[in-house]
């Protein structure tokens, strides 16, 4: 699709075209200096072409800004509120070649956007690109479905989840499905638990009228954290086409389950009371401007849950993230099942082997028990790890990238998100009914002390 679609961003005054996707595609553009995009910015801001420009080359932050200016230098404006079908006719009507749409404004607008959408000529080849959260449970995630299949046909629906395009999570694939080792290993029969942690020291963020309706089991673990594990344990797909990998995904999101349905157990859920992370000071985040408290919004979520099929059967897979949390690992942990036997005669620990994931900085790590240096027969504990680089592109100039060149492999398909949903719904009832106690951890801990218990 590269060199004829029109990039039609809609908000763009909002904080995630100038912070995410504008930078992305500044570096998407200076990575690939051959690569020409019509550039269109919109929404409701009274805006001049100029201003827009000013915008987009502050956002332009890569090493070679003005190159990559360059390629967009042509980029228009126009104030349109796109929840009416006159103003979305109007921006699909003046984009040359073939136009992309990407939504980044609230969830709520882009679902009455493409209700509006049912009024307008669309033209042939149009992609629509929605951010998360995609719908608010499995229903409304159906619905919105629905509607955009009678828009425009899935592969030209972009269901963005940016982490699918970090570097880690791609390299995930790359460990596991080229390497003989891993692939003989990668089942029940080796591997005992995996983990999938995303810490994060970052608190509200002055983000209470999405987040506060959100909290971090639907901010992070229903969209990203469970695209992750689909990574994790999908079966091989014979290629890595928008179809097998997307098939293979929603096959393992489908098999993919609450531990024994059991959500008190199997899931946690703690918000953050006042404290320090690193130099900044958090207040209480019930006392964060925006909150609700009598919400119960969480802060920090656990849910652990089990691949129902003969690969996973019986391996617990844990997924947890949170806010205003101290510098804890975020990776990818899987842990293997202790040797058969271990010949007598060793001394010191024989821990199970562990391989790691990191996700920022980009890492990958292999822990091995191995024969002391000293004592040939004391096992000692080593590490093997490789750093993997950052990867030429940010996960959101990979979302860009599949974006322009209509690659849908790296988001999410229609069934998937619904299953996510699916998923998750057992955790949050139970949290609704408040059968899962809601802990605290100060801001700037590693969680609720209970926790580490
Ligand atoms: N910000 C982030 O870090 C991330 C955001 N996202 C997702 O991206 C989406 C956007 O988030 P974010 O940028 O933070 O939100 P913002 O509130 O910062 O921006 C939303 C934009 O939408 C515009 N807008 C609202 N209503 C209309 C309308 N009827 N017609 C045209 N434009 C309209 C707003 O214009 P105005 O202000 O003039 O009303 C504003 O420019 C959300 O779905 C969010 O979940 C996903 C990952 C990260
Ligand atoms: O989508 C989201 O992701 C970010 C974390 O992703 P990162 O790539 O910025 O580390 C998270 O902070 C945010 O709450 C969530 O909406």
């Amino acid at each position: 699709m590269a060199a004829d679609t029109t990039l039609i961003i809609l908000g763009a005054s909002g904080d995630l075209t100038s912070r995410l996707l504008l930078p992305a595609l500044g570096q998407l553009l200076t990575r690939e200096p051959g690569r020409t995009v019509r550039l269109h910015g919109a929404g409701m801001e009274d805006w001049t072409d100029e201003h827009w420009r000013e915008v987009v080359q502050k956002s332009f932050q890569t090493t070679d800004a003005e190159a990559a200016f360059a390629a967009v230098s042509e980029t228009t404006y126009s104030k349109a509120d796109i929840t009416k079908p006159a103003d979305l006719q109007k921006l699909l009507d003046d984009a040359e070649g073939r136009p992309a749409l990407y939504f980044a404004v609230p969830p709520a607008v882009a679902e009455k956007s493409c209700l509006a959408l049912s009024d307008v000529t669309i033209p042939a080849g149009t992609v629509l690109a929605l951010e998360k959260p995609f719908g608010t449970d499995e229903a409304s995630a159906h619905r919105l479905n629905q509607q955009l299949a009678k828009l425009v046909p899935e592969d030209q629906v972009f269901r963005i989840d940016h982490f699918l395009g970090r570097s880690t999570v791609l390299n995930l694939l790359g460990a596991r499905f080229a390497n003989r080792l891993l692939e003989s290993v990668w089942s029940a029969d080796d591997i005992a638990s995996v983990e999938i942690d995303y810490p994060e020291p970052l608190g509200l963020e002055g983000r209470a009228g999405y987040y506060d309706g959100a909290g971090a089991l639907v901010d992070m673990i229903q969209s990203h954290l469970l695209q992750v594990m689909a990574f994790v344990t999908m079966e091989p797909p014979a290629s890595l086409t928008q179809l097998d990998l997307r098939d293979a995904t929603s096959a393992v999101l489908r098999a993919t389950h609450v531990r024994d349905d059991d959500p008190v157990r199997n899931s946690r859920r703690a918000r953050y009371t006042a404290g320090d992370v690193g130099e900044r000071h958090f207040p209480s985040y019930v006392d964060e401007p925006g909150v609700d408290p009598s919400r119960g919004t969480e802060t920090l979520a656990e849910m652990t849950v089990e691949v129902r099929n003969t690969r996973w059967q019986g391996v617990p897979i844990t997924l947890r993230s949170g806010k205003a949390l101290s510098s804890g690992h975020r990776a990818v942990t899987v842990t293997f099942q202790p040797v058969r036997h271990l010949p007598g005669g060793f001394s010191g620990e024989s821990e199970p082997t562990e391989l790691v994931f990191s996700l920022g900085p980009d890492t990958m790590s292999l822990g091995l028990n191995v024969n002391g240096a000293d004592d040939p027969l004391e096992l000692e504990r080593v590490t093997l790890a490789a750093d993997l680089g950052e990867g030429s592109l940010k996960a959101y100039g990979e979302v860009l990238s599949g974006i322009l060149d209509g690659d849908a492999m790296l988001a999410v398909r229609g069934d998937a998100a619904e299953q996510c949903w699916r998923i998750v719904q057992p955790v949050i009832d139970a949290w609704r009914k408040n059968e899962v106690p809601l802990d605290e951890y100060p801001a700037g801990s590693a969680g609720p002390a209970s926790w580490s218990a």
